[in-house]
């Protein structure tokens, strides 16, 4: 039977740090401020927009947050940007994603201030990551939130064999980018990968991020393996499931993430601290 990895007890274990760090900041006169910035009416989006909102005034960080219609163009959406980035009270900003098709997410991210790019989507410190250089920069908060999850568990990971499910900048490739830092070798799977089912049956650490509902099968998973399932679909009856069927594959892993309450909520979690850390680095990296 698998160890289960209890995403919101380890966000909460996060969190009461977090908190902690955001009061000894506020007692030297700094308080940690995060920008959300929320283009149209995706229900989703406005869920999870409004769960960093919750959490972020429950740890004492200033939040503000704006919200631009679906229409909005790309010179509004950059507008609201730039006046985040000349905003001395914000530490931390953030384009909720996706974006409607008619924007150009990538344009607008690489106009948030890189000290202040709290998602760490910029592409200088996408750079920095893939560099590995030293120093301080954000990294994207769901790979951050997977690599708490494994130091949790002390995952070894020089040598180990990584199998990625899915190629975004979100997800994937940061991810990629870290676990290649640590010395795992790693392997990502997209949707032309030929024989994904056998790479992904040798992996000491299998990370499923395709937005597929129990793509992933028993008979896909190396006994042992640590399973991450990143997805989180909605099915037809309202129940969330992820990418990963958990009854099966559960009694075969070492360890596995469950979808609700697994991934998702250290993403959040890791927006948090990074937020903090931003602010912190403000002061010293200035
Ligand atoms: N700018 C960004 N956009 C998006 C990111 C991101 O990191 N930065 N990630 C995702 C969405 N996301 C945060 O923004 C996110 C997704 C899911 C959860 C979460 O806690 N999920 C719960 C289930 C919630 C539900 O009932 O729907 C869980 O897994 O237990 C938090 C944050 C895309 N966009």
């Amino acid at each position: 039977m698998a160890t289960l990895i209890d995403g919101k007890r380890l966000a909460q274990l996060e969190n009461d740090k977090t908190a902690r760090r955001v009061a000894a900041l506020r007692a030297s006169g700094i308080t940690p401020g995060l920008a959300v910035i929320l283009v149209g009416d995706d229900p989703a989006s406005q869920v999870y927009v409004r769960s960093k909102q919750r959490k972020a005034r429950e740890l004492g960080i200033y939040s503000v947050q704006t919200t631009l219609p679906a229409t909005a163009q790309q010179a509004e959406v950059a507008a609201v940007i730039d006046a985040y980035n000349h905003d001395e009270r914000i530490h931390a900003i953030l384009v909720q994603s996706p974006l409607p098709a008619h924007l150009d997410e990538q344009a607008l991210v690489a106009m948030i201030d890189p000290a202040k790019d709290v998602d760490g989507f910029h592409p200088l410190n996408v750079g920095k990551l893939y560099n590995h250089l030293p120093g301080h920069y954000p990294v994207a908060c769901t790979p951050r939130g997977i690599i708490t999850m494994l130091d949790t568990l002390n995952f070894e990971y020089a040598g180990a064999r990584a199998v990625i499910v899915g190629r975004s900048i979100l997800v994937g490739r940061p991810l990629q980018a870290l676990l290649v830092n640590r010395n795992a070798t790693v392997t990502m799977i997209g949707r032309r990968t030929k024989a994904a089912a056998a790479l992904m049956k040798t992996a000491d650490l299998l990370v499923v991020a395709a937005g597929q509902p129990q793509l992933v099968t028993a008979a896909m998973v190396k006994p042992g393996a640590v399973v991450i399932d990143v997805g989180i679909n909605r099915l037809a009856d309202g129940h969330l499931v992820g990418d990963v069927d958990f009854a099966a594959v559960e009694p075969l892993a070492q360890a596995i993430t469950p979808v609700p309450g697994g991934v998702g909520p250290m993403t959040i979690a890791s927006l948090m601290t990074q937020t903090v850390d931003l602010a912190e680095w403000s002061q010293t990296d200035a």
